[in-house]
């Protein structure tokens, strides 16, 4: 069982509501000046990956403050609780063992009483052996012909996790195309078969339920575009496969069951990548590469699981993460990958963070009175830079901001990379310092402005400071780099919702706009004029009806 304890009413919260007052009245720049270990003190690596958390508006005192509150949360006897296979997604009645799908160590891990661990490595076989035959090509399509082009058919997070990896990891990819359709718009389907040729082309119909609309719509639509191509009824075996837990589902598809990946319901979509659903990663980067991924997030699993609470990167995070989103009210956090093949890093953490943590009921069913799951966003650098810094830097909202960037490029190409870096160091930096009135005054006086144009610019162009971020330094970006980081940030959500005492793993907050939009899809199958709704939707309805 998890613990379950109101974090509002321990002891450390009470402090760190006090120590707050302190700290506010703090400068980053005071902190520093009167710290030269603040480096060495504030920061803490594991493997290639450095995370420097001095940047934040935190003391030694508050950060001894947090980790008392992990303790008094009774942190530890969750993690214990997640690992060892306890039914901590209460509501669902199932465990939580992503941590299984990557347990390289294959230590046993028992559900049920009986040891998951042959079953997770019977899958991770058959995708071994699928993804060589394909990327080989001696598994061959209805016309003899190899596959080329690998069309991954999911929503959610059987599509969203597979497209950030493949993307971050385009490096390492082969000669197999690579797309994914996920949206239930025609568009997206349509224009990822343009200029397909159903006798090259492998389809994944990636779903955990196997029951999603938008991915049972796109995934008939594919097999209708597969057989007025050309292909027959008998040759969707050589050209259709299905990962999911549901065996009926897909048998009723028609796939045959000997191309289905199975993985189980104590697997989380928003946690699935390690899973079956993993398939188009390793086809697109090869087996070997996805077990390195594996392993980088089991090495981030046994360091969540074994290292102390002041040296450990998610529990880290999650408490910095909760000093501001409860005591600074800070709504969002953003992640900035400097990175381009990151560019999907923090698209998938928006449902991984949001997903599991934006809750408004705690444990014991009741509306909690304190806030919840940060709202996650976020664009490369240096994009972003151009796009959204002004409001971090001088804007009125608190934008707690993880910076992440490599050390070594994939594409060292003239001084690109020393250019990417300098800004990533650049940036928080500046919003650490600021830039002061009198800084302004020097430099408008430098450039010969008069003292009547210093005094009517200057405000504008002040920089308050005081900006908290997180730097995340990894050596290179490689499927093992990558698996710790995804994994520190899942475990980062977890130790999140313990503290918020709520359930992180199931996701009843999507069902009510699907039950409507059932209701609603048979009445926009008719013309009649629609009065069953409020009048802003029987409005929308009707006109959409009258300009169809
Ligand atoms: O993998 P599937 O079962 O098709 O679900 C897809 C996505 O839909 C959800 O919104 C749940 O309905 C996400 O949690 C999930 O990742």
């Amino acid at each position: 069982m998890l613990p379950n304890i109101d974090f509002t009413t321990t002891q450390s919260y009470k402090y760190l509501a006090d120590h707050y007052i302190d700290v506010v009245s703090e400068s980053l720049k005071g902190l520093f000046d009167s710290d030269n270990e603040r480096f060495a003190k504030f920061s803490v690596q594991f493997e290639d990956i450095l995370l420097d958390y001095s940047k934040n508006r935190v003391t030694d005192q508050t950060i001894a403050l947090l980790l008392q509150l992990a303790k008094e949360c009774r942190l530890n006897d969750a993690i214990h609780a997640m690992f060892s296979g306890e039914v901590i997604n209460a509501t669902e009645g199932r465990p939580v063992l992503h941590v299984a799908l990557r347990n390289r160590s294959n230590t046993p891990i028992l559900v049920d009483g009986k040891d998951v661990m042959p079953d997770v490595n019977k899958v991770l076989q058959h995708m071994k052996e699928f993804s060589e035959a394909i990327i080989s090509g001696s598994w061959k399509g209805y016309t003899g012909k190899p596959i080329t082009d690998v069309v991954n058919i999911g929503i959610g997070g059987s599509d969203l996790g597979p497209v950030m990896v493949t993307e971050a990891l385009k490096s390492y990819k082969n000669h197999l195309n690579l797309h994914f359709v996920s949206n239930v718009d025609g568009t997206h389907i349509a224009e990822t078969l343009k200029g397909l040729n159903a006798e090259t082309t492998l389809f994944l119909i990636a779903s955990k339920t196997f029951t999603t609309q938008e991915t049972m719509a796109n995934a008939h639509s594919a097999r209708d575009w597969f057989i007025k191509s050309g292909g027959k009824d008998e040759d969707v075996a050589k050209h259709f496969a299905a990962l999911s837990t549901n065996a009926d589902g897909v048998g009723k598809f028609g796939i045959d069951t000997k191309n289905m990946f199975e993985f189980w319901d104590w697997v989380g979509g928003r946690y699935s990548l390690w899973s079956a659903i993993g398939l188009s990663i390793a086809l697109s980067i090869g087996f070997e590469n996805f077990t390195e991924l594996l392993a980088g997030a089991h090495a981030m699993d046994n360091h969540f699981k074994t290292a102390e609470p002041e040296q450990n990167l998610p529990t880290i995070l999650a408490l910095v993460g909760i000093w501001y989103n409860n005591f600074f009210e800070a709504e969002t956090n953003a992640i900035l990958p400097y990175d381009q093949y990151m560019h999907r890093f923090a698209a998938y953490f928006q449902q991984g963070d949001m997903e599991s943590n934006g809750k408004h009921v705690d444990r014991n069913g009741n509306h909690v009175e304190y806030s919840t799951g940060p709202i996650i966003w976020g664009e490369p650098g240096t994009n972003g830079q151009h796009a959204f810094y002004q409001l971090i830097h001088q804007g009125t909202k608190l934008i707690p901001c993880d910076f992440i960037a490599p050390a070594q490029s994939h594409n060292p190409l003239g001084e690109h990379h020393t250019m990417l870096l300098s800004n990533f160091f650049a940036q928080t930096e500046a919003l650490m310092n600021g830039k002061s009135h009198e800084e302004v005054v020097a430099e408008l006086k430098a450039a010969g402005k008069s003292p009547e144009e210093i005094e009517k610019l200057a405000p504008f162009k002040e920089f308050e400071g005081n900006r908290p971020t997180n730097s995340i330094l990894v050596k290179k970006i490689t499927p093992h780099s990558l698996g710790s980081l995804i994994a520190m940030y899942e475990h980062k959500i977890f130790v999140q919702g313990i503290i918020w005492n709520i359930y992180s793993f199931d996701q009843w907050g999507v069902e009510l706009g699907k039950q409507l939009a059932g209701k609603i899809l048979p009445e926009l199958r008719n013309n009649d004029e629609i009065k069953s709704h409020d009048s802003s939707t029987n409005g929308l309805i009707n006109k959409y009806k009258a300009w169809r």
